[in-house]
Parts: structure tokens; C-alpha cells; sequence
């Protein structure tokens, strides 16, 4: 399986963590994040890992900056992301379960690193369940076409 992660200047040493530990794991990373703590706009690395997953070259991705929030929020508007910014385990595998997410992110200030692992462990071995879900996350994709407001 191919992963896409990206992060900011305030998630470097958890990104290159994160990154050890999957890789461990067998899988694939391309790594599209900054490697400096130079200050850098957390929103180019979520866009940029939203583009390789919205374009198939990555299964999924993983967002980290300092909260998780500005990196996934940046993913979102990507169409076809479904960014999640999770804290601990239970949310991270609902989100893929119920929610079919295929971006996942959290904060480097907010958590630590084997929280990160429980979180990145258990979003990956849990599957979209489908059935009843289907029709709300189809929902999703047709607000994405309803889209009418644009911000100049
Ligand atoms: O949501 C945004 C992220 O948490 C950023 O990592 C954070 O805003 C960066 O803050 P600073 O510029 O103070 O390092």
C-alpha cells in the first residue's frame, strides 16, 4: 500500500517518527512534507497530499502539523478528500469505518508519538463498512458538485 504524508514545520521529528515506524511496516511512503523546521504554510503540504491521493497515485494520506486542523482543512477542499483530524484511536478507526476518510490527520502539539502510532495503526487496518453509509458519504461528493459559492 502506497501513503502519501506531508507536514509542516511543527510535526518534522513526528513526520520522520511516523515514516520509521511505517515503513517498518511495509509500506510505501512518498514523502511530500518539509524536512526543516523552517516556519512554511502548513496548507501547500495538505493540498499536496490530497492531489496524490484525489489522483490515485497514493491509497492514502497523512496529514500532520501542529494540531492537525489547518493541514486537513487544506485537504478538504480538494474534491474527493475526506480529511480527518483525529486524537486518539476509536475516532480514527470510525472515520474510516463509517466515514470512509482516506486522509488522516493530527497534531505533533497535541499528541504523542505512540498515541500517533495507535491512531495511524488502527486508521489503517480498519475498512469502510459501506451498506448504510454509502448514501451519506455519496452526499459528500454531491455537495462537492453543488458548489456555487466562490470565495475571490
Ligand atoms: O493548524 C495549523 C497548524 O497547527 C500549524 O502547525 C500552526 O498554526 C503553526 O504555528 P506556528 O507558526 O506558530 O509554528
Amino acid at each position: 500500500m502506497k501513503l502519501a504524508i506531508g507536514n509542516d514545520h511543527a510535526a518534522v521529528e513526528m513526520k520522520n517518527e511516523i515514516v520509521k515506524y511505517l515503513e517498518g511496516k511495509g509500506y510505501e511512503i512518498i514523502n511530500v512534507g518539509t524536512d526543516t523546521n523552517e516556519s512554511c504554510n502548513y496548507a501547500e503540504y495538505g493540498e499536496k497530499v490530497a492531489n496524490l491521493v484525489a489522483s490515485k497515485e497514493a491509497d492514502y494520506g497523512v496529514l500532520i502539523c501542529g494540531t492537525g486542523v489547518g493541514i486537513s482543512l487544506a485537504a478538504n477542499k480538494v474534491n474527493g478528500i475526506r480529511a480527518c483530524v483525529c486524537s486518539e484511536p476509536v475516532t480514527a478507526r470510525l472515520s474510516k469505518q463509517h466515514n470512509n476518510s482516506n486522509v488522516l490527520a493530527f497534531g505533533a502539539r497535541i499528541i504523542g508519538i505512540e498515541t500517533a502510532k495507535a491512531i495511524v495503526d488502527g486508521w489503517l487496518e480498519t475498512e469502510y463498512e459501506g451498506g448504510r453509509h454509502d448514501m451519506r458519504v455519496s452526499y459528500l461528493t454531491e455537495i462537492e458538485k453543488k458548489q456555487k459559492y466562490v470565495e475571490k
